[in-house]
């Protein structure tokens, strides 16, 4: 189950993906906006970094105009990894190397026919478990 946030910047691009992940038989809790009315984004980054963070949705997806503000938000909640994406290398590598909870785009960066190759690398790249990135992420956690 992932938890989706978006602001009015990330709106539209968070239809297509809502769309992608019923065509995929993807369940997932949409935490708003709901309009491309203006908005706050720390409000809907924060929601579903928490939502993350309490263990309630395996991951998150969040989208703003840049994907910048809604991930500086979101990381703000202890136990949260958000990355920015912008290309399919990086969703992988953030899943591979970082173990990243919460997928991060800007809805004025990308198109959504990238969004959504980006959407499934992050979805379907496992993290890879080696130690080196094990504690790498243990010490961001601060364990
Ligand atoms: O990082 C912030 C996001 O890109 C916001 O979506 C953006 O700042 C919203 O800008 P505006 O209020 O001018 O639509």
């Amino acid at each position: 189950m992932l938890a989706l946030g978006c602001d009015h910047g990330g709106y539209e691009l968070m239809q297509e993906v809502k769309k992608h992940l019923e065509n995929r038989g993807i369940a997932y809790h949409d935490f708003g906006c709901s309009s491309t009315e203006s908005v706050d984004y720390p409000i809907y980054g924060k929601k579903v970094a928490e939502a993350v963070a309490r263990g309630e949705f395996e991951k998150g997806i969040l989208i703003c105009g840049t994907g910048i503000g809604i991930s500086i938000a979101a990381n703000k909640v202890k136990g949260i990894r958000a990355a920015l994406c912008t290309d399919c290398f990086c969703a992988e590598a953030t899943r591979l190397h970082n173990d990243a909870n919460i997928l991060a785009m800007g809805g004025r960066v990308v198109g959504p026919g990238l969004a959504l190759k980006i959407v499934d690398t992050f979805l379907d790249t496992p993290f890879s478990g080696d130690e080196r990135h094990i504690r790498r992420i243990e010490m961001i956690e601060d364990k």
